[in-house]
């Protein structure tokens, strides 16, 4: 079952692997043919009627008209060729003109009858639909339902929303539906039988994080601030640089906000690093259990909070960690020293965990070299531990224990210090506005697209503060890809 919008993603990482959209809608066309031809009897005169809109999903049909060739087949444009709205489509409505088959145009609601016809070819619309049919899509579908012929409608029935399955006016009644890829949430009550067509998009596309996942952080344009979430960074005491870096890595990743809370005695250097950062003063030395009602309050204000980066492993800290996750109930990236307390602490809170492989075996991960083999093992020990793990390597892993992610952005020069502290930061803001696993597989994806161009540019000798800079233009440098 896949949504429209992790289909669109899923889609433009199967062009980044090399299989463009034209190329699926060729197979999806196909698919429908072949759906076509289970309804159709050529010996007895049988004719087909294709009725296509102006996106991608009257593109499928036009394919599907040509490799209908044996049939009887008109193929109706609901508004004339100009109008189509996507090259691809055009370029098969195109090579229907180009190869004189039998086409028509439709101007208005007026102009619409359906021609003669056993078998209807319903791909008006598919998942692009907003709202109700409009004209002459409306009348179109009236006509089709009232036909005494079988419809078989493309990917959905044109006026259906492929999410919820429900119409916001008419839609078309279809007798089968070809949908593409996955099964779609909206079809699962439709009153029709349904195929699923495999149309060749590799497993890949799916399994690796790629330029599509991008598509999950696009950022409307009428985007508020206070949209895109505030970040509490605990963490330093033996340690400076960690909390500094996750915090303003959590900003360059478009938090509103980032506060960090750390102990008194390096403050001054936390906040020395960035004006931005809004630091909150822990008493003392070191994060301990006396801090736990402050960190608790901070983080009421927060909608995701970053755990562990400069900690230090002291015993009185990792009680703190502890007590603090067994009274939180909030969204959590829980990173460095602090993963120590997750395999037995009882709490209420979500956490996105953030291991080197190093961390994962002692977490009670079984360590693996094939990343394959690791991902199974990062699968399993997610659901043991009621937790999203994000395992770093060169191949970072993401699971909740139910969907797994493969990221393979980055390179050698990012076992540097201070890398991981940037990917909690990069997470964190994603986690407060996105589910853990999309905050992971994107987070992992950034941090590593972001070292990769201060490779790209520099060569290896990288510092993790480099990654900063990049950070905003691996999200969104490239919105259009
Ligand atoms: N990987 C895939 O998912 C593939 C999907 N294919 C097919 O593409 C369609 C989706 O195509 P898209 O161009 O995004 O949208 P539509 O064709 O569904 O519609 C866009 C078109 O419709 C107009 N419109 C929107 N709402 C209404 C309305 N209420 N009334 C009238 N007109 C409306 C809008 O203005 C646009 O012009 C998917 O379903 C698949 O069939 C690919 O071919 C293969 C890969
Ligand atoms: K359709």
């Amino acid at each position: 079952m896949i949504s429209s919008d992790r289909m669109a993603v899923v889609d433009a990482n199967a062009a980044a692997l090399g299989v463009p959209r034209k190329q699926l809608m060729e197979s999806s066309g196909n698919a429908v043919a072949r759906a076509v031809r289970e309804h159709v009897d050529a010996d007895a005169g049988d004719r087909v009627v294709v009725v296509a809109g102006r996106g991608n999903n009257g593109g499928d049909a036009f394919v599907a008209a040509r490799f209908l060739d044996e049939y009887d087949v008109t193929t109706v444009l609901l508004g004339g060729p100009d109008d189509i709205g996507t090259d691809i489509a055009r370029e098969n409505w195109d090579a229907l003109q180009a190869g004189e088959y039998d086409t028509r145009t439709v101007g208005d609601s007026t102009g619409f009858s359906l021609p003669e016809c056993d078998v209807v070819v319903d791909a008006m619309l598919g998942t692009g639909v907003t709202g109700a049919l409009r004209e002459p899509e409306a009348t179109a579908a009236r006509t089709i339902n009232d036909a005494d012929a079988t419809v078989v409608a493309v990917d959905v029935p044109s006026g259906v929303n492929a999410d919820t399955g429900e119409a916001e006016g008419v839609a078309v009644s279809p007798d089968h539906v070809v949908t593409f890829h996955d099964q779609k949430p909206g079809l699962v009550d439709v009153d029709a039988a349904v195929t699923v067509a495999d149309i060749g998009i590799p497993d890949a596309a799916e399994t690796f994080v790629e330029r599509g996942d991008l598509q999950a952080i696009s950022r409307p344009t009428d985007a508020h601030k206070g949209d895109f979430g505030r970040v509490l960074v605990v963490g330093g005491g033996p340690y400076t640089g960690a909390p500094a870096l996750s915090g303003q890595a959590a900003m360059r990743a478009g938090a509103d906000l980032a506060f960090v809370a750390t102990p008194a005695r390096v403050a001054d250097v936390v906040q020395g690093y960035e004006e931005g950062l809004i630091v909150r003063e822990l008493a003392g030395d070191l994060v301990l259990e006396r801090h736990v009602d402050q960190l608790l309050d901070e983080a009421l204000d927060a909608d995701c909070v970053v755990l562990g980066p400069g900690l230090g492993a002291s015993e009185g800290t990792l009680d703190a960690v502890r007590a603090f996750l067994e009274s939180y109930d909030g969204r959590a990236v829980v990173d460095a020293d602090a993963l120590r307390v997750v395999p037995d602490v009882d709490t209420d809170a979500e956490l996105l965990c953030t291991p080197h492989q190093g961390e994962f075996a002692r977490m009670g991960g079984e360590p693996a070299d094939d990343w394959r083999e690791r991902a199974e093992h990062v699968e399993s020990l997610a659901a043991d531990l009621d937790v999203t793990l994000l395992v770093k390597g060169a191949h970072d892993v993401v699971s909740d224990g139910d969907t797994t992610r493969v990221n393979r952005t980055g390179n050698p020069g990012m076992t540097v210090g201070g890398t991981g502290d940037v990917l909690a930061g990069v997470c964190g803001a994603l986690f407060a506005t996105h589910d853990a696993v999309t905050a992971g597989a994107v987070g992992a994806y950034v941090n590593g697209a972001a070292g990769d161009a201060v490779v790209d540019d520099q060569g290896y000798g990288l510092l993790a503060s480099d990654l900063l800079d990049e950070v905003p233009r691996a999200m969104w440098g490239s919105e259009d890809a």
